[in-house]
């Protein structure tokens, strides 16, 4: 998890008293607070002296224009004594320094801004002194001082500022040198003081101008940018034979061209993030496509919500978080202010709500739960308290904003050198396209006709040095695009924050309770998956890659879209370190497990949960778990004569998650016990509403087995060390190319191609923040029964079993408390070897008894009749079996 993160609270409010006390435990967090605050500070200031200096220029621009009578006429006149001609550029300047101040760039500091307007007022005025005048003319020091100004009231020559340059130079060079000199300190401080190119002094000069018009303009800009787009974008799919993919944004063609030829300058605000983009662009987005239909939960929710979802919505209302594109530090500024007053509103809004039902619902929490049928973990149950949502100010937004100019310049930059690099290695290619990501750029290049992909495959070290870049992954090509995508690293990352994912339109229509922010893809675009559609996600990535922040904010996510009686979570940290704040949250089913026996134990429990859900199911005619509820709602919704007695008091069932942290703890110690609960419930667990998140640092063999691998079929790799082990995750290469920190490839189920996605980022203090709230709203809602057959199904450790001389059965687990004929069907159906004799030795029976075993497996027509020498046939595969036994 987070190194640097906090447990102290207030540091992000006190930091400088925070770190001295903590400074030496947290000093990230007490730098990062402190960062936060000066550069607030250094906000406010920029923003009251930009006021200042515009006011102040509106005002001289009405001095110098209107004259006036008493002091408004003495003020014009000492204006034009002091800066003569040059009083015309006095409010301009002081004007232009007020928006320099108020734009926010970089070393944008008010004295700087101010000194660089005084110097510009003193060249503007000597200048004009000698030009105009040629001299300074008078007897002594003061009259000559006195005539500069005099001359300046009568608009003549550049006033008493002139003193400062331009009369020492003319005394020193005379008028035409005088000129020259002056011309060129002017040039040459601008360009010194400004650090720029010729070009970027150009740009720049307009910059302030350009902003403040920007507003205005901004919308006719990019409604035509979005116009050109889309019909570039419906052109293209004509061209390219329209399929899925294709229907992403298109860049313009005719892109390669004017960067290669260098005639004209591109607009790279099309391939900014999304972030970066402004309200118009969100016009458009609602006619992008979702990336994957099968995995992205519909953005519309139409659907009735039950009474508790409705309250949801009503706390959601009123925390309906502010606009994303509002300036990002001052809320996060007064987030920590607001934090008390949410906090005290959701609790009075509980305790409101908790009134009404007790009031509604008095007589209904006594009942006994066996009279209802019920017969999973679930039965008897108490009635589920009102379940608070944590307010999402909890979650906070990223805090550094990259410079527009920034990204585009390098943009530019590598597309350039992509270009030539390939040409120099003799790969012709054209850039057809570009998309920034979060973490990476992908640059598509269509080659010309007759290079070959691989050539430029085998030139991915090259072009990774010639970039500079750490490492670069190349996808050829793009699914769906004639193009080949070389993804480079970003210099500078966009942090991706899990509140900018939860805080979306994506995520708070999705449907699914298990709903889960995924991250941003490399267009920027918000991901979102549904762990219950996947139905179970292996998670693979070496030490400090992201594993547990992103198995973390799938439980954040969760707990942001689901209330306890609706998801039951069961987390397993062998680590004993990622999910031990959890401990004590109403979702959970049982204390997190960080004993790897218990683990085992607690996936036991999971089968048998799932086994009696089946039973459930088949007694009530339903499929599964969506068609169980949905049964047992509109029972329940009838009259209470006209119910069946029998569903009455029945309560849905939640759906259930196991997160584990580390697998390949799981499988040290009771590996085979392990994965036959692991290939059981990827199997089958999926109508019953059971899922596993896998997460490991070792995507060995052995640890994800290929049973393991076959049943769980959604992806997600972060950085891993080796091809190998990305071969493991992924069964392709690519992951080992990754940049860590949450750069990630996500491959859910039924997606061929992995997406390049970077997850969401939240530290342990908000975890904490937000475990720290709901413990204050709810209390533990530990399950008993849970925990005593957890107990039960713990499995032996290694060296009893090694005792207990059992090792030839290690291979084929079966059940001994099984009856003999299912121990024996068992045994078949997973090692495919119906012989009398493997089924004596494996079984320890004598002839007699396995051969009419044998016999009577026949009959049930499991396995074909014996035919000479030849193995029997067997007609079943080992999922048949287990659904069948489920079903039983
Ligand atoms: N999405 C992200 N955005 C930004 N930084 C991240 C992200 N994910 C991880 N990090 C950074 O990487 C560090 C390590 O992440 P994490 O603890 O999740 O690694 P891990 O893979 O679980 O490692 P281990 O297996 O050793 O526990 C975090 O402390 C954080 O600084």
């Amino acid at each position: 998890m987070a190194a640097g993160a906090t447990k102290n609270k207030t540091g992000s409010k006190t930091p400088s008293k925070s770190n001295n006390t903590a400074k030496t435990s947290q000093p990230k967090v007490s730098k990062a607070a402190q960062d936060a605050l000066s550069a607030a500070k250094e906000r406010e200031i920029r923003r009251f002296w930009s006021y200042i200096l515009f006011f102040w220029g509106i005002l001289e621009l009405l001095i110098t224009f209107i004259k006036g009578d008493g002091l408004w006429r003495s003020f014009h006149n000492f204006n034009r004594g002091m800066f003569g001609v040059s009083v015309f550029l006095f409010a301009p300047i002081m004007i232009y320094v007020a928006l320099m101040i108020a734009s926010n760039t970089k070393k944008n500091t008010v004295v700087a801004k101010c000194v660089e307007g005084g110097m510009l007022m003193l060249l503007a005025s000597g200048m004009i002194q000698i030009l105009q005048v040629g001299s300074v003319d008078g007897g002594s020091f003061f009259k000559k001082l006195r005539g500069l100004y005099d001359d300046g009231v009568e608009l003549r020559g550049g006033g008493l500022a002139s003193a400062v340059l331009g009369w020492p130079l003319l005394a020193a060079f005379k008028r035409v040198g005088a000129a020259i000199i002056i011309f060129l300190i002017a040039f040459l401080f601008i360009l010194l003081l400004t650090d720029l190119t010729l070009p970027q002094f150009f740009k720049l000069m307009t910059k302030p101008f350009v902003v403040s018009v920007e507003a205005v303009h901004t919308d006719r800009v990019e409604r035509i940018a979005a116009r050109q787009e889309r019909e570039e974008r419906i052109a293209a799919e004509r061209r390219e034979n329209t399929t899925e993919q294709r229907k992403k944004k298109t860049v313009q063609e005719d892109f390669c061209e004017q960067l290669s030829e260098q005639k004209q300058r591109v607009d790279f605000a099309r391939f900014l993030p999304k972030n970066e983009q402004t309200e118009e662009n969100a016009e458009t987005e609602e006619e992008k496509d979702i990336i994957d239909v099968e995995v992205i939960e519909p953005v519309i929710d139409e659907t009735p919500r039950s009474n508790k979802r409705k309250k949801k919505s009503e706390n959601a209302e009123s925390e309906e978080p502010a606009d994303v594109t509002e300036d990002i530090d001052e809320e996060k500024e007064s987030a920590d202010a607001d934090l008390k007053k949410i906090i005290e509103q959701a609790v009075s809004r509980k305790m409101a709500a908790r009134t009404q039902e007790s009031e509604d619902e008095s007589d209904a929490a006594a009942d006994d739960a066996e009279s209802n049928g019920q017969d999973t973990a679930f039965e008897g149950d108490e009635e589920a308290a009102v379940y608070v949502y944590p307010p999402i100010e909890l979650l906070q937004y990223p805090k550094k904003k990259i410079d527009k100019d920034v990204i585009e310049a390098e943009i530019q930059e590598k597309s350039q050198k992509l270009v030539e690099t390939l040409e120099v290695y003799g790969v012709k290619t054209r850039i057809t396209g570009i998309f920034r990501g979060p973490s990476v750029t992908r640059y598509e290049l269509q080659p010309a006709a007759g290079v070959k992909v691989s050539k430029i495959l085998n030139l991915a070290d090259d072009i990774a040095l010639n970039l500079a870049a750490l490492s670069i992954r190349i996808e050829a090509p793009v699914p769906g695009k004639p193009c080949v995508g070389i993804e480079v690293p970003n210099d500078v990352r966009d942090p991706v924050s899990l509140r900018e994912l939860i805080d979306s339109d994506e995520y708070r229509k999705a449907k699914g309770k298990l709903t889960f922010a995924v991250g941003k893809d490399i267009e920027g675009k918000i991901v979102i998956g549904n762990i219950a559609k996947m139905p179970h996600l292996l998670v693979a990535g070496t030490t400090g890659s992201g594993k547990s922040v992103f198995t973390n904010s799938i439980i954040l996510s969760v707990l942001y879209h689901a209330a306890p009686d609706e998801v039951k979570l069961i987390l397993i940290d062998p680590k004993m370190v990622e999910f031990k704040p959890y401990n004590s949250i109403p979702h959970l089913l049982i204390p997190v497990v960080t004993d790897p026996l218990k683990a085992a134990g607690a996936l036991g429990w999971a089968v048998n949960e799932m086994n009696k859900r089946y039973k459930q199911f088949e007694a009530n005619n339903v499929k599964n778990l969506e068609e169980f509820n949905d049964m047992l709602a509109k029972e329940q919704a009838k009259p209470v004569d006209m119910q069946d007695p029998v569903y009455t008091k029945m309560k849905p069932l939640p759906q259930i998650l196991i997160v584990i942290d580390e697998f390949a703890d799981l499988m040290m110690v009771a590996g085979s016990e392990v994965e036959d609960s692991v290939i059981r419930l990827g199997q089958l667990a999926r109508a019953a509403g059971i899922h596993m998140i896998i997460a490991t640092q070792s995507p060995r063999k052995d640890v994800i087995t290929g049973l393991i691998k076959s049943n769980i079929p959604s992806r997600v790799s972060l950085s891993v060390s080796s091809n190998i082990d990305s071969r493991v995750i992924m069964d392709q290469g690519g992951a080992e190319k990754l940049l860590g920190y949450g750069d990630m490839l996500y491959k859910p189920v039924g997606v061929k191609t992995p997406i390049r996605i970077q997850s969401g980022y939240a530290d342990t203090k908000e975890i904490v923040e937000i475990v720290k709230f709901l413990k204050s709203e709810h209390t533990a809602e530990y399950s008993e029964s849970v925990m005593a057959e957890v107990e039960e199904n713990m499995p032996k450790p290694k060296e009893d079993k090694k005792n207990s001389g059992n090792s030839e059965m290690e291979d084929v687990v079966v059940n001994p408390d099984d009856d003999l004929i299912d121990q024996a069907i068992t045994v078949i159906v997973r090692t495919g070897n119906a012989s009398t004799s493997y089924l004596q030795r494996k079984l320890k029976l004598g002839f007699s008894r396995a051969s009419r075993i044998m016999d009577q497996i026949e009959e049930m027509g499991i396995i074909g009749p014996q035919d000479g020498a030849k193995p029997r046939k067997i007609n079943l595969t080992e999922a048949e079996w287990l659904e069948m036994r489920a079903r039983r």
